[in-house]
Formats: C-alpha cells, sequence, structure tokens
C-alpha cells in the first residue's frame, strides 16, 4: 500500500513523513491553491528516501519538466485537463512509472467508463489517483463512493483520494481496496499546515486496514478480491 501525504510546505510535516514510514510527498505547483508553494521553496525541503511528487493542474509538459528539475521531483501528478499529448512528452522525458495520472470517477456514469478512461491514458502513465468532485480543484476533502469501486479493474495500481481522514480511512480502503492512498486536507490544522498527530493515526489506520484485509483474504483462500484491483 503505496502512502503519500500531500500538500507539504513545512520541513517538520516531511520529516513527519518520513518517520511514519510513508512513501511519498506531495507538493502543489497550483497558484490557486492555499497549499501552494514555490519550486524554490520545495527544493529546500529535505526528503530523505520518500519520492517527492509535484502536482500540477494548468501548466503544459515544458513547464512541468522545468519544475520536475528546479524542484527535485521524482514523480509529476498530473491533476488537470492536461492532454494525452502532454502525457505522453512527459512519459518520453522523464519514464511513464514517473507519472500519476489523476482521473476523476464523478465524470463516469459507470465504472466501465472509468475503465475505458483509465486504459486510454495506461501506456504514459504509472498510477492513476482518483479524486472526489469532477474537476482539478483538488484539496476538496470530500470522499468518493469507495463501496462502487470495489469492483474496478484499473490497468495500472491506483491510489485513493479525496478527504481521507484517519476516522473513516480504514473503513475506505477496506471497501474500495486501492494500491495506495493520499492523504491531504485530513491531516491538517488549517491548508498546508499538517497535524502531526493526525499524521500518525491516518498511519494507524492503513495499518489495520492492511491486516484486516489479510485476514480477509486468507479467510476466503486468497480466490477473491481481496488482493490488488489492478490487472
Ligand atoms: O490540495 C490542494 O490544494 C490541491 C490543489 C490543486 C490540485 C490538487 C490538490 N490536492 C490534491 O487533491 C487530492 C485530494 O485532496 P483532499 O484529500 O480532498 O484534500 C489529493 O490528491 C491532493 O494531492
Amino acid at each position: 500500500m503505496l502512502v503519500k501525504f500531500c500538500g507539504m510546505t513545512r520541513q517538520a510535516d516531511v520529516d513527519a513523513a518520513l518517520r511514519l514510514g510513508a512513501d511519498c510527498c506531495g507538493f502543489i505547483f497550483h497558484e490557486g491553491s492555499p497549499r501552494a508553494l514555490r519550486p524554490e521553496a520545495a527544493a529546500r525541503l529535505a526528503s530523505g528516501t520518500l519520492k517527492r511528487v509535484g502536482v500540477f493542474v494548468l501548466q503544459n509538459a515544458d513547464a512541468i519538466l522545468r519544475t520536475v528539475a528546479r524542484a527535485r521531483l521524482d514523480w509529476v501528478q498530473v491533476h488537470g485537463a492536461q492532454t494525452l499529448a502532454c502525457e505522453a512528452e512527459l512519459a518520453r522525458v522523464i519514464g511513464p512509472e514517473r507519472v500519476i495520472r489523476v482521473l476523476w470517477p464523478g465524470r463516469h456514469a459507470s465504472l466501465a467508463g472509468l475503465e475505458a478512461e483509465m486504459r486510454s491514458h495506461a501506456a504514459y502513465c504509472g498510477h492513476f489517483l482518483l479524486d472526489a468532485g469532477t474537476t482539478g480543484t483538488g484539496g476538496s476533502g470530500r470522499n468518493l463512493d469507495w463501496q462502487a469501486l470495489a469492483a474496478l479493474r484499473a490497468p495500472r495500481p491506483w491510489i485513493l483520494a479525496g478527504g481521507l481522514d484517519a476516522d473513516r480511512l480504514s473503513l475506505a480502503i477496506v471497501q474500495s481496496r486501492p494500491d495506495g492512498v493520499d492523504l491531504n486536507s485530513g491531516v491538517e490544522d488549517a491548508p498546508g499546515l499538517k497535524n502531526h498527530g493526525k499524521m500518525a493515526a491516518a498511519e494507524a489506520a492503513i495499518r489495520s486496514a492492511r491486516a484486516e484485509l489479510r485476514t480477509l483474504h486468507r479467510s476466503l483462500g486468497g480466490r477473491n478480491g481481496a488482493g490488488p484491483a489492478h490487472e
């Protein structure tokens, strides 16, 4: 289970993510966000073994690639209306495994529609991230319909986002069975200011959900959908 803490603006918060054993820290490069920071400010934040993810809403491939260099990013999260040509260019330059494509289940009447959209992006990304709402203004704090996602057959590993907090994270994971989770507004005191107690509680909830899924998997002889939901 990949764990990403997003919307980082302070060194102490990145350090907390590292201590908790997270995989990724995210920086928002979108001027309209209360969590936005400049590439130079992100570059100053040391992140140890965490993968550094940049979140982009409006930028084209050239602008994204400039920020990859300036902010020392490992991965890019394409969180807006970027075209397939933009994703193809990112994949060509940095490799598809370093691209996270955000999609919105709320845009589709059925899982089949979402799966078809996923297949059209799959060549250009290593992960999908599913967010609530229907547009690139992320950080809304709203939840997805977790149960509806349980039957999703994704062509790449997928990360659950959308208002996740410690209280309901375990339920969200057990119901939707993602390959990763993205925590943002649900572990904050205020936009961009993470609460370390909430981060630790979220990490404990992830551990508990994973244990529950393992038990479920074992009790069903490993034959059901309790394993990874991607193809
Ligand atoms: O957090 C933001 O301000 C933001 C702005 C623009 C695009 C994405 C943003 N955040 C991403 O949105 C999702 C869900 O966040 P939340 O849990 O609902 O707060 C997450 O992937 C953030 O990385």
